[in-house]
């Protein structure tokens, strides 16, 4: 019973009052972008406007609540559930809502699915109110879906301008795309990916971004290995906040090797690859991180990698990371296929012909090396290199004079000596043809040095072969490679380019970047 020295009961705020309060607190968390908490005051005022008593009169500001409450969704990659207040918010609002569209647009986007997105970028623009300033900002969505759509469709990029400018501001976005690819059982090891058509030099293969990346500068060598581990453990983090978030991610992650009985593997169809067959859900499960550790082990790949060009800023920064298709490719001491890094993208492309039916392959370590010294790196990847290279040299190195020729190069003989002995017993021992390529590929370091010095070419004279003749043994056998195309380039300049060099240089580099970068892009990055 009430006393009468008892202050009467509060009255509840009336609902206008209460909503007032809650959008203006919702707002304020939005602005501050402090998406949790907008999304659970947010879900406060929904649930206010979706009472059966106020519904009718306040669908308008359940719509932007709705709308609102997906874009702090979508700044936390909660994208199942921003999609489904989206949804909502156009079930609300018969007629276009500018707002949820372009959030939904955005969503899509973010996924990839570039044509649908563009679909939701231009039902918003059929708004007859839209929201102030949106104008311009879904034009210029527009544009940029329509862009990504091609480069997705066609395969079509072009980095010229990027690279002419001096690769300006943030590196450009690219779109997802997957050429004439699919993913086989291989010969050398588990599955490996495979050109389904021919495939000419500098042809784009696939681009993709990455799951995760993690970027350092690496100074003096004492903090490296420190250095290394923190940003390992970011990366691993990364990896694991990516499959978390998305079921799609971590059924992707799961088809990747571990290493262990690759023959056992599935082979997944390439399709599972492409954005537009996502099936966009949310999920609980949890990551099982034994696991996830082995398959970074195998799959993750660094920037800084010989067989890799890292193009703008992160040419300075060591970078660790994942890529998901790029996961399929196998290494090859004869690879037929190079990577190019843009910012999160990875691009691999043809690094020379390749047949149809032909296994994509790309150097996981340096192939301009001995093979003993590629017997160690693959060592430390875990696999013992089953490729034609490795098999015949294991046969020509065998040979007593191969090892002296070796041990003298280490000892800091004369490299002209050294490779005037290599020709002359491949000679002898009857290489030829591309087995020729495979043992100066070996033994680049010399021949490059040899190359250098007119001292040497004075001395040696015919019993070295001219550059490029060697340059072009080399890349019949490895591709191409930086330090290769250096000595065709340097060699020219020495000697007054002519223009049929420069030719050679420049088709040389197709092999080097890709088509991405064309003629007058090229000898910006060559010379
Ligand atoms: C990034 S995965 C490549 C795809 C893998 N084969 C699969 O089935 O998922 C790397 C693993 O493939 C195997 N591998 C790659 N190149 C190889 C080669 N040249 N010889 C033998 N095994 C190789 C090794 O087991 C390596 O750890």
């Amino acid at each position: 019973m009430r006393e009468e020295t008892d202050p009467p009961p509060q009255q509840p705020p009336p609902v206008e009052e209460l909503m007032q309060e809650l959008r203006s607190k919702a707002t304020e968390l939005l602005l501050r972008e402090e998406w949790e908490e907008s999304v659970h005051v947010y879900t406060q005022l929904i649930n206010l406007c979706q009472h059966p008593d106020h519904l009718p009169k306040l669908r308008k500001s359940l719509c932007l609540a709705l709308s609102n409450r997906a874009e702090a969704r979508f700044r936390l990659r909660d994208f199942a559930e921003a999609l489904k207040d989206c949804e909502e918010a156009s079930r609300i609002n018969e007629t276009a809502h500018s707002k949820s569209l372009l959030c939904k647009g955005k969503i899509l986007l973010a996924l990839n699915r570039y044509s649908i997105a563009l679909d939701c970028f231009k039902a918003a623009l059929l708004d007859p109110h839209p929201n102030g300033g949106n104008l311009e900002t879904l034009n210029a969505y527009v544009d940029r879906c329509k862009k990504l759509e091609s480069q997705s469709k066609t395969g079509s990029f072009d980095l010229s301008d990027w690279v002419i400018n001096g690769f300006p501001g943030k590196p450009p976005e690219l779109a997802e795309y997957i050429g004439a690819l699919q993913i086989k059982r291989s010969e050398l090891s588990g599955r490996g990916l495979f050109a389904t058509k021919n495939i000419d030099a500098g042809t784009l293969l696939f681009v993709t971004k990455a799951i995760a990346i993690e970027r350092g500068i690496l100074s003096s060598k004492d903090s490296d290995d420190n250095a290394q581990m923190v940003m390992w453990k970011d990366f691993v983090q990364k990896v694991v906040e990516s499959a978390t978030i998305s079921p799609r991610i971590r059924h992707l992650i799961s088809a990747l090797s571990t290493g262990e009985e690759e023959e056992e593997l599935e082979v997944p169809e390439i399709d599972i690859f492409r954005p537009e067959t996502e099936e966009i859900g949310q999920s609980n499960e949890k990551v099982d991180m034994v696991r996830l550790m082995s398959t970074l082990d195998v799959n993750s790949l660094v920037e800084d990698s010989v067989s890799a060009k890292v193009l703008g800023k992160n040419s300075d920064y060591y970078g660790v990371g994942l890529w998901l298709l790029a996961s399929f490719i196998n290494h090859s001491c004869i690879p037929n296929a190079r990577r190019l890094h843009v910012g999160d993208y990875l691009l691999v492309h043809a690094s020379r012909d390749v047949k149809a039916g032909e296994e994509i392959t790309f150097a996981y370590f340096d192939v301009l090396s001995p093979l003993d010294k590629r017997e160690e790196m693959s060592r430390t990847w875990g696999f013992h290199c089953g490729c034609k290279r490795c098999k015949f040299e294991q046969l020509v190195c065998s040979r007593q004079e191969m090892e002296e020729i070796e041990m003298g190069l280490r000892r800091g003989t004369d490299v002209g000596g050294a490779i005037s002995r290599l020709e002359e017993g491949m000679r002898r021992w009857m290489v030829r043809g591309k087995e020729k390529g495979y043992v100066r590929a070996s033994f680049w370091d010399a021949y490059c040095e040899a190359y250098a010095s007119d001292k040497s070419a004075r001395r040696w004279g015919s019993r070295i072969p001219a550059a490029d003749v060697a340059v072009d043994s080399v890349v019949e056998a490895t591709g191409i490679d930086e330090r290769v195309s250096k000595v065709l380039i340097q060699g020219s300049k020495r000697s007054g380019t002519s223009v049929m060099d420069m030719d050679k240089v420049l088709k040389l580099g197709r092999g080097l970047y890709g088509k991405v970068v064309k003629k007058h892009a090229m000898k910006r990055l060559l010379s």
